[in-house]
């Protein structure tokens, strides 16, 4: 008897899901892309009829079937809703074109009809897919991509308007069906227009998945505009390079689905605000298409100037958000390179740099104000020993813990620094010098794994310079040292260390 499993694989385990991997990593793009160029050929050269029709169906109809099996049998595919998103748009389109070319090769030709129905349905399948292909989630979510594209793509609906739409507008003779419809396609495509753009200006890093699909899309958008134009000029006709084209960008779109790539993320680390000088060239030149329309239109067509000064104005909206963004974005960036020139990177303390700086401060505040300052010098006790016993990278993790439990104990206002490997000084304003110990003593207590440090406080005194004052906390803390470590010496109001306060060594 057969065994079953072997008969009836179960189609939710990875069974399936090799073999196309395997298709994948042996180049069947190559294959899908050359054969769907020449089927494209094929269409294009032979006469239009039966034949050229049926290449033309068969031909999207695959490219739906091809995306959706890489979708539901890959086994890594980046973003998988969209490319569902996308066999969905190609199934409808190849819908849409079984309806037309059995209407057109009867001599019917009923505008709009059910094949618009399908081809309408198209757009906002491949819109979704697009959206979806650039979404970011997190503080870096490519906002400034989508201005980019925002502005281009709304400079590129102004004369957009002048030619593919305008044109519809003013002919007497179609009902209002047929202009609804034949509006509709480039209304679609002006929207279709940025969501592409927003891809290009995200992804820097090219994957070549990537590449084939926005190719592919700009390809369907150009065959889109092209027989918009075609159509209101009269010189369309089915079979030709038009239509070429639209295979082209269903086969480049197969390609992209297929391409090993396709199962990594396409994009780098592109910052919010990312702005080149090629991307400012586009902006800039994007941003007076309109004024220029205006120019050359003013006089002759009063609604394209009136399309072309809103569009003007939607134009500076933009451009003045996107320059708030880069704003934005640089001031966040001054903000954390501050910070970081402040912070030791290991446990977050302040730095040397910024415990000097914060010493001064506070040094010229308690001569102002008179009020107490105190200074810990903390030093961690046979931390060597420590390193060896456990190995530096616990060591660098106690320090950084220590850290972060020290912090607990201080206030707002206090300031905790590493200024050497295994040497902390804590800054305490409004602090005398009994508070001052009863704060060390806590940082001492809570100090994690065992751990034991000496620590050294000293009092501000107003004849002092910074170095003065950390000399005798740094002196009362050797004092601690010598004293037998583990413990709080306090530096004497005339100068030497004195009053020591043991504490709980366990290295003696
Ligand atoms: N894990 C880790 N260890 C560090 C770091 N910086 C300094 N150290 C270690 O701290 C130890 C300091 O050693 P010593 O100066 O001999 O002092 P000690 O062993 O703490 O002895 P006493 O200070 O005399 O009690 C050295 O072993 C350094 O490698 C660091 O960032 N991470």
């Amino acid at each position: 008897m057969m065994n079953k499993s072997r008969v009836d694989p179960d189609p939710t385990t990875d069974r399936y899901a090799a073999p196309v991997d395997a298709l994948v990593g042996s180049g069947a793009w190559r294959w899908l892309l050359g054969g769907g160029l020449v089927l494209t050929l094929l269409y294009v050269v032979i006469p239009y009829g039966h034949l050229a029709s049926a290449i033309y169906v068969v031909t999207t109809a695959l490219a739906a079937f091809a995306v959706l099996v890489a979708v539901r049998r890959r086994r890594r595919l980046f973003c998988p809703p969209a490319w569902l998103l996308i066999a969905g748009a190609l199934g409808l389109a190849a819908g849409g074109h079984v309806v037309w070319f059995w209407l057109d090769l009867r001599g019917l030709e009923p505008f709009p009809s059910l094949a618009d129905a399908f081809y309408l349905a198209v757009y906002p399948l491949f819109m979704a897919a697009l959206w979806k292909l650039g979404h970011r989630s997190g503080r870096d979510r490519g906002d400034g991509a989508l201005s980019d594209a925002l502005i281009v793509g709304v400079a590129a609906a102004v004369p957009g308007w002048a030619l593919l739409i305008a044109p519809y507008l003013q002919d007497p003779d179609l009902t209002l069906a047929q202009l609804l419809v034949s509006t509709a396609y480039p209304v679609a495509d002006l929207i279709l227009l940025p969501l592409i753009l927003r891809l290009i200006f995200l992804h820097r890093a090219r994957a070549t998945a990537h590449l084939f699909l926005l190719v592919g899309m700009l390809a369907y958008l150009a065959a889109d505009m092209l027989y918009a134009h075609g159509n209101s000029a009269g010189w369309y006709g089915p079979g030709g390079i038009t239509d070429g084209l639209w295979l082209v960008a269903y086969v480049l779109i197969v390609a992209a689905v297929w391409h090993p790539s396709a199962s990594i993320e396409p994009r780098s680390h592109v910052p919010i605000a990312e702005l080149s000088i090629q991307r400012l060239v586009v902006l800039g030149a994007a941003a007076m298409l309109a004024p220029a329309v205006i120019l050359m239109t003013a006089g002759v067509d009063v609604e394209v100037v009136r399309v072309a000064a809103i569009g003007s104005i939607l134009l500076f909206l933009l451009v003045i958000h996107r320059m708030a963004g880069l704003m934005h974005e640089t001031q966040r960036q001054a903000d954390e390179l501050k910070r970081l020139s402040r912070t030791d990177p290991l446990t977050g303390a302040a730095n040397r740099r910024h415990f000097d700086d914060e010493l001064e401060r506070e040094m010229s505040r308690a001569l102002r104000s008179g009020s107490p300052l105190s200074l810990a010098f903390m030093d961690l006790d046979y931390f060597k020993r420590f390193n060896d016993t456990y190995g530096h990278a616990t060591g660098d993790a106690m320090l950084e813990e220590m850290v972060g439990v020290w912090r607990s104990v201080l206030r707002q206002s206090d300031l905790l620094a590493r200024i050497g490997g295994e040497e902390f000084v804590v800054v305490l304003p409004d602090t005398g010098m009994d508070e001052a110990r009863q704060v060390v003593e806590r940082m001492r207590k809570r100090t994690p794994r065992g751990q034991t440090c000496s620590a050294g406080i000293a009092k501000f005194r107003p004849s002092d310079t910074a170095e003065a004052f950390v000399a005798r906390a740094d002196l009362a803390m050797y004092a601690a040292k010598r004293g037998g470590r583990d413990r709080v010496v306090l530096a004497d109001e005339d100068g030497e260390p004195a009053k020591q306060l043991p504490g709980r060594s366990r290295y003696h």
